[in-house]
């Protein structure tokens, strides 16, 4: 079977609508999109076209409208169903702004090892978040620090390893080197990119960065309903 028959990440005509009743407003127009095993799709579109909403549904933070989401041949999400606990490691995202990904107070290890606790049954986990350090091109010597003693393009390479701690098979990631210096941005982005041809994941990442998004595999360009 080609590895086009047989997407890790297949989004199907999928809608989102914010606000309730006589304010319900479409978000986003009728998206479809594959991503294939150590593949890197660039969502790209105006703003307010609806990426970053694509991105939520993708990572099962809302439900689609309409439509549903696959990973791995199975339901991820539906308008009536969200992913299950069990199934959360499956897909991690890495946010734009790192500090969402951990407590201020603890040391980025002492996050990672919540996060993987949380979504997984490993014993191994010192192990692994050494490990997906190493893929982040982190050294995991920097793990040992506060979020406040990282510099910015330490942080995003860590939160980089705490998604493929969990060991996903997605990984969405949403302007993840916006905040960035461009320098920063290029070594992060090389790693990220790196690492789904590496490790097989398939990484769905929205940016404004034209430069970011010819280095992914393809792009896809989404478009306001308003203006479809
Ligand atoms: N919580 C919300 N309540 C109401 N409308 C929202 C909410 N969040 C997003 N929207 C609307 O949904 C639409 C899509 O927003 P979204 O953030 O997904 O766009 P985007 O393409 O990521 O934009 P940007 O490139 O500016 O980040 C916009 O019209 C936005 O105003």
């Amino acid at each position: 079977m080609s590895a086009a028959a047989s997407p890790v990440l297949d989004i199907v005509d999928v809608t989102a609508t914010h606000g309730r009743g006589s304010g319900a407003r479409r978000t986003l127009a009728p998206t479809s999109l594959r991503v294939d095993r150590g593949e890197s799709v660039a969502v790209v579109g105006a703003s307010g076209a609806g990426k970053s909403t694509l991105a939520d549904i993708v990572l099962g933070l809302r439900p689609p409208a309409d439509g549903h989401v696959s990973v791995r041949g199975e339901t991820w999400c539906t308008d009536r169903t969200a992913p299950s606990r069990r199934e959360r490691h499956i897909v991690q995202g890495v946010p734009q702004d790192p500090s969402a990904a951990f407590v201020p107070r603890w040391t980025l290890r002492t996050s990672i090892v919540h996060a993987v606790r949380a979504l997984t049954d490993h014993t191994d986990v010192d192990e692994r978040i050494d490990a997906a350090a190493t893929l982040a091109e982190l050294d995991p010597a920097l793990l040992d620090r506060r979020l406040s003693e990282v510099s910015g393009g330490q942080a995003q390479r860590a939160a980089i390893a705490r998604a493929l701690a969990v060991g996903p098979a997605v990984v969405v990631a949403d302007e993840p080197t916006s905040a960035l210096d461009p320098e920063t941005a290029v070594q992060v982005s090389t790693a990220l990119l790196g690492l789904a041809r590496t490790t097989g994941i398939a990484l769905l990442l929205v940016t404004h960065d034209p430069a970011l998004a010819a280095r992914c595999d393809r792009t896809v360009t989404i478009t306001a309903p308003h203006a479809a």
